[in-house]
């Protein structure tokens, strides 16, 4: 017999997030301060009806192929619940394409969704909508914090997909630099090359591991644990003027690395409110590489998706 749904109105919270943090190439990531929020409504008939706010708001579909309709329907159709005619309001406040985990944030919230609606949550536990999300992404890094929050670490085996949440010290604060330019990470992808040199890949081993340990709480570490030799420099051209902010904040000592696939600039510190990130963009950094640029600065650890059923 089919599983019931045991709710008819839910609403969901799931944040921004950063893939990668420069040398975890599609393993770390990171939650950020800015969430989509999304209310569903089950209905009686199987009407499928969306409003949206904000980003995506005049270009989004209003219908089944909605991403967060997608995920929603492939949740439910895991635990053998029944499919539902439905009505979705979303806030989204993520911006898209710009390499802060949008895509993940709705396939996530779909997911939740479900696991609201449903009368067996526990039939959907953190690992399995884990493994959801990774099917629609391709790479876990974005949908691991924003399924757990703070920082994690995922991969993949023949078993499935997993995911740990790493230590994440009090005073580890990030500020994101996001540009008005778009660069889908479909793009961003199609020009990683299919094999790396040894030592690059040594290179990159030893700043993950550093940059875990820094993370924990030796932010003094930050600078050299952020480096990257796997995805940043081959995406160079791609990601535009993301290159020239990243050097240029790197050059003043920053921890910055592209917010998973661009063309976003992450960084991470103790006290950012010293470089001048803490609120807009520092004089220094308008107009880096021809672009107009804005902060969103995040000084406590973000919490991972949440649904609850009104
Ligand atoms: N809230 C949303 N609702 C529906 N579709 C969305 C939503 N957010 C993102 N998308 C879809 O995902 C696309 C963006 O995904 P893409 O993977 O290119 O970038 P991203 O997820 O923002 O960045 P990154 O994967 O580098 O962190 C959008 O153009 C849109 O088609
Ligand atoms: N790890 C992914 C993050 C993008 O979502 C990439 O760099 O392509």
């Amino acid at each position: 017999m089919a599983m019931r749904l045991a709710a008819d109105h839910v609403k969901v919270s799931v944040p921004a997030t950063a893939g990668n943090l420069g040398p975890g190439f599609d393993a770390l990531g990171m939650a950020l301060g800015v969430a989509d929020e999304v209310e569903v409504r089950a209905l009686a008939s199987s009407e499928v009806t969306i409003e949206i706010e904000g980003e995506g708001e005049s270009t989004l579909a209003r219908d089944e192929s909605h991403l967060v309709v997608q995920a929603l329907r492939a949740a439910l159709d895991h635990v053998g619940a029944s499919q539902t005619g439905l009505h979705m309001r979303a806030i989204n406040r993520i911006p898209h394409g710009r390499g802060l985990g949008s895509s993940a944030a709705a396939v996530v919230a779909g997911i939740v969704a479900a696991r609201a609606l449903i009368a067996e949550p526990d039939a959907l536990s953190l690992e399995e909508t884990l493994v959801l999300a990774n099917a629609f992404e391709g790479h876990p890094d974005n949908a691991a914090p924003a399924i757990y929050g703070g920082a994690t670490v995922a991969w993949k085996d023949a078993e499935g997909v997993h995911a740990r949440p790493l230590q994440l010290a009090d005073e580890i604060e990030t500020a994101v630099l996001i540009p008005s330019s778009v660069l889908p990470t479909k793009e961003a992808r199609a020009v990683l090359p299919a094999k790396v040199p040894h030592v690059d890949a040594a290179f990159n081993v030893a700043r993950a591991a550093l940059l875990v340990n820094a993370l924990a709480g030796r932010p003094e570490d930050l600078l050299a644990a952020t480096d990257d030799r796997l995805h940043q420099g081959y995406r160079a051209d791609v990601l535009g003027p993301a290159t020239s902010m990243l050097r240029a904040l790197r050059d003043r000592g920053l921890a910055a690395v592209v917010s998973g696939a661009g063309p976003s600039v992450l960084v991470l510190g103790a006290d950012l409110a010293a470089a001048g990130l803490e609120s807009g963009v520092p004089a220094w950094a308008e107009g880096v590489g021809g672009e107009s640029w804005r902060c969103v600065h995040t000084i406590e650890r973000v919490p991972g998706a949440m649904g609850v059923r009104l």
